[in-house]
Protein backbone atom coordinates (compact mmCIF):
# COMPACT_ATOMS: atom_id res chain seq x y z
CA UNK A 1 0.00 0.00 0.00
CA UNK A 2 1.45 3.20 -0.86
CA UNK A 3 1.52 5.94 2.11
CA UNK A 4 -1.55 7.43 2.54
CA UNK A 5 -2.02 10.49 0.97
CA UNK A 6 0.63 9.66 -1.92
CA UNK A 7 -0.33 9.05 -5.50
CA UNK A 8 -0.53 5.33 -6.10
CA UNK A 9 1.93 3.87 -8.41
CA UNK A 10 1.33 4.16 -12.31
CA UNK A 11 -0.80 1.31 -13.36
CA UNK A 12 1.37 -1.02 -15.72
CA UNK A 13 0.14 -0.63 -19.64
CA UNK A 14 0.83 2.43 -22.23
CA UNK A 15 -0.42 5.90 -20.97
CA UNK A 16 -2.19 8.72 -22.73
CA UNK A 17 -4.68 9.26 -25.66
CA UNK A 18 -2.50 6.81 -27.53
CA UNK A 19 -2.32 4.19 -25.06
CA UNK A 20 -5.17 2.05 -25.57
CA UNK A 21 -3.88 1.57 -29.13
CA UNK A 22 -0.62 0.84 -28.53
CA UNK A 23 -1.95 -1.61 -26.13
CA UNK A 24 -3.82 -3.27 -28.75
CA UNK A 25 -0.64 -3.31 -30.92
CA UNK A 26 1.48 -4.78 -28.63
CA UNK A 27 -1.42 -7.33 -27.53
CA UNK A 28 -1.65 -7.95 -31.53
CA UNK A 29 2.50 -8.55 -31.43
CA UNK A 30 2.27 -11.28 -28.32
CA UNK A 31 0.24 -13.20 -30.68
CA UNK A 32 2.83 -13.31 -33.03
CA UNK A 33 4.91 -15.36 -30.00
CA UNK A 34 1.89 -18.33 -30.48
CA UNK A 35 1.54 -17.83 -34.11
CA UNK A 36 5.74 -18.60 -33.95
CA UNK A 37 4.84 -21.29 -31.53
CA UNK A 38 1.92 -22.83 -33.82
CA UNK A 39 4.20 -22.81 -36.53
CA UNK A 40 7.72 -23.87 -35.10
CA UNK A 41 8.68 -27.27 -36.28
CA UNK A 42 5.95 -27.43 -39.09
CA UNK A 43 7.17 -26.38 -41.89
CA UNK A 44 4.53 -24.10 -42.36
CA UNK A 45 6.53 -20.24 -43.33
CA UNK A 46 6.18 -17.36 -41.63
CA UNK A 47 4.75 -15.38 -44.49
CA UNK A 48 1.24 -16.40 -45.62
CA UNK A 49 0.47 -13.94 -48.47
CA UNK A 50 -3.15 -15.51 -48.78
CA UNK A 51 -3.72 -14.87 -45.41
CA UNK A 52 -2.36 -11.23 -45.58
CA UNK A 53 -4.57 -10.46 -48.80
CA UNK A 54 -7.89 -11.82 -47.19
CA UNK A 55 -7.16 -10.09 -43.29
CA UNK A 56 -6.44 -6.45 -45.40
CA UNK A 57 -9.63 -6.77 -47.84
CA UNK A 58 -11.81 -7.48 -45.05
CA UNK A 59 -9.85 -4.52 -42.90
CA UNK A 60 -10.66 -2.33 -45.98
CA UNK A 61 -14.10 -2.84 -46.01
CA UNK A 62 -14.72 -2.33 -42.12
CA UNK A 63 -12.86 1.00 -42.32
CA UNK A 64 -15.19 2.15 -45.09
CA UNK A 65 -18.06 1.27 -42.63
CA UNK A 66 -16.73 2.86 -40.01
CA UNK A 67 -15.98 6.65 -41.96
CA UNK A 68 -12.17 5.39 -42.06
CA UNK A 69 -9.59 5.79 -44.79
CA UNK A 70 -9.11 2.26 -46.31
CA UNK A 71 -6.01 3.00 -47.68
CA UNK A 72 -4.77 4.27 -44.52
CA UNK A 73 -6.09 2.04 -42.07
CA UNK A 74 -5.26 -1.19 -44.66
CA UNK A 75 -0.72 0.50 -44.33
CA UNK A 76 -1.62 0.65 -40.37
CA UNK A 77 -2.37 -3.23 -40.25
CA UNK A 78 0.38 -4.06 -42.96
CA UNK A 79 2.69 -2.35 -40.15
CA UNK A 80 1.21 -4.90 -37.40
CA UNK A 81 1.17 -8.20 -40.06
CA UNK A 82 4.70 -6.67 -40.64
CA UNK A 83 6.05 -6.43 -36.20
CA UNK A 84 3.94 -9.90 -36.22
CA UNK A 85 6.71 -11.14 -38.47
CA UNK A 86 9.43 -9.58 -36.76
CA UNK A 87 8.41 -11.09 -33.32
CA UNK A 88 8.08 -14.81 -35.58
CA UNK A 89 11.40 -14.63 -37.06
CA UNK A 90 13.51 -13.60 -34.18
CA UNK A 91 11.63 -16.39 -31.72
CA UNK A 92 12.25 -19.24 -34.20
CA UNK A 93 15.91 -18.34 -34.97
CA UNK A 94 15.71 -17.84 -30.79
CA UNK A 95 14.33 -21.52 -30.14
CA UNK A 96 16.44 -23.02 -33.18
CA UNK A 97 19.69 -21.85 -31.52
CA UNK A 98 18.82 -22.50 -28.12
CA UNK A 99 15.78 -25.28 -27.85
CA UNK A 100 15.82 -24.98 -24.30
CA UNK A 101 13.98 -21.86 -25.04
CA UNK A 102 11.43 -23.19 -27.21
CA UNK A 103 7.49 -23.64 -26.09
CA UNK A 104 6.58 -27.35 -24.94
CA UNK A 105 3.14 -27.15 -26.95
CA UNK A 106 1.62 -26.05 -30.20
CA UNK A 107 -1.20 -24.29 -29.91
CA UNK A 108 -3.55 -24.31 -32.79
CA UNK A 109 -3.03 -21.25 -35.77
CA UNK A 110 -7.19 -21.32 -36.29
CA UNK A 111 -7.30 -20.58 -32.64
CA UNK A 112 -4.87 -17.86 -33.13
CA UNK A 113 -5.79 -16.64 -35.61
CA UNK A 114 -9.63 -15.71 -34.38
CA UNK A 115 -8.12 -13.90 -31.90
CA UNK A 116 -5.97 -11.63 -34.11
CA UNK A 117 -9.39 -10.69 -36.05
CA UNK A 118 -11.06 -10.00 -32.38
CA UNK A 119 -8.04 -7.56 -32.20
CA UNK A 120 -8.34 -6.55 -35.30
CA UNK A 121 -11.65 -5.12 -34.76
CA UNK A 122 -10.69 -3.80 -31.19
CA UNK A 123 -7.81 -1.68 -33.28
CA UNK A 124 -10.57 -0.37 -35.69
CA UNK A 125 -12.65 0.60 -32.95
CA UNK A 126 -9.57 2.50 -31.78
CA UNK A 127 -8.63 4.14 -34.91
CA UNK A 128 -11.87 5.89 -35.11
CA UNK A 129 -11.52 7.20 -31.73
CA UNK A 130 -8.01 8.71 -32.20
CA UNK A 131 -8.54 9.87 -35.48
CA UNK A 132 -7.91 13.41 -34.18
CA UNK A 133 -5.20 13.00 -32.22
CA UNK A 134 -3.63 11.02 -35.24
CA UNK A 135 -3.68 14.17 -37.69
CA UNK A 136 0.34 14.46 -38.18
CA UNK A 137 1.75 16.82 -35.96
CA UNK A 138 4.04 17.41 -33.12
CA UNK A 139 1.71 16.49 -30.32
CA UNK A 140 0.93 13.00 -31.86
CA UNK A 141 4.58 11.84 -32.02
CA UNK A 142 4.95 12.97 -28.34
CA UNK A 143 1.54 11.23 -27.30
CA UNK A 144 3.23 7.76 -29.73
CA UNK A 145 6.47 8.44 -27.87
CA UNK A 146 4.21 8.19 -24.38
CA UNK A 147 2.75 5.32 -25.25
CA UNK A 148 5.49 3.42 -27.03
CA UNK A 149 7.87 3.86 -23.74
CA UNK A 150 5.04 3.32 -21.41
CA UNK A 151 3.78 0.39 -22.34
CA UNK A 152 7.12 -1.03 -23.32
CA UNK A 153 8.19 -0.47 -19.89
CA UNK A 154 4.81 -1.51 -18.44
CA UNK A 155 4.40 -4.43 -20.44
CA UNK A 156 8.39 -5.93 -19.86
CA UNK A 157 9.04 -5.94 -23.26
CA UNK A 158 12.41 -7.67 -24.96
CA UNK A 159 14.51 -5.76 -27.48
CA UNK A 160 12.91 -7.67 -30.12
CA UNK A 161 9.23 -7.23 -28.89
CA UNK A 162 10.32 -3.60 -28.74
CA UNK A 163 12.32 -3.78 -32.06
CA UNK A 164 8.29 -5.16 -33.56
CA UNK A 165 6.32 -2.45 -31.26
CA UNK A 166 8.29 0.04 -33.03
CA UNK A 167 7.20 -1.37 -36.53
CA UNK A 168 3.96 -1.32 -35.36
CA UNK A 169 3.53 1.91 -34.54
CA UNK A 170 5.33 3.73 -37.56
CA UNK A 171 2.37 4.93 -39.19
CA UNK A 172 0.06 6.27 -36.39
CA UNK A 173 0.76 9.83 -36.88
CA UNK A 174 -0.49 9.98 -40.58
O1 LIG B 1 -1.75 -16.01 -39.63
C1 LIG B 1 -0.52 -16.20 -39.79
O2 LIG B 1 -0.08 -17.21 -40.34
C2 LIG B 1 0.44 -15.21 -39.29
O3 LIG B 1 1.63 -15.42 -39.38
C3 LIG B 1 -0.07 -13.92 -38.77
C4 LIG B 1 0.06 -12.83 -39.84
C5 LIG B 1 -0.63 -11.57 -39.21
O4 LIG B 1 0.05 -10.85 -38.49
O5 LIG B 1 -1.83 -11.39 -39.41
C6 LIG B 1 1.49 -12.54 -40.08
C7 LIG B 1 2.17 -13.05 -41.15
C8 LIG B 1 1.53 -13.82 -42.21
O6 LIG B 1 2.00 -13.50 -43.48
C9 LIG B 1 0.05 -13.73 -42.15
C10 LIG B 1 -0.61 -13.22 -41.08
Amino acid sequence: MPPSGAAAPAAAGALGPLGPLTALAIRRLRLGDQVAAAKRGTGAPVDDPERERQELAKVRRQAAGLGLDPASTARFFEDQIAASKVVQRGLLARWEADPATAPSERPSLDAIRTELDAVTRDILRELVATERVRQPSAGCAAELTEADVSGSIGDGLDALHREALRTALRSVCR
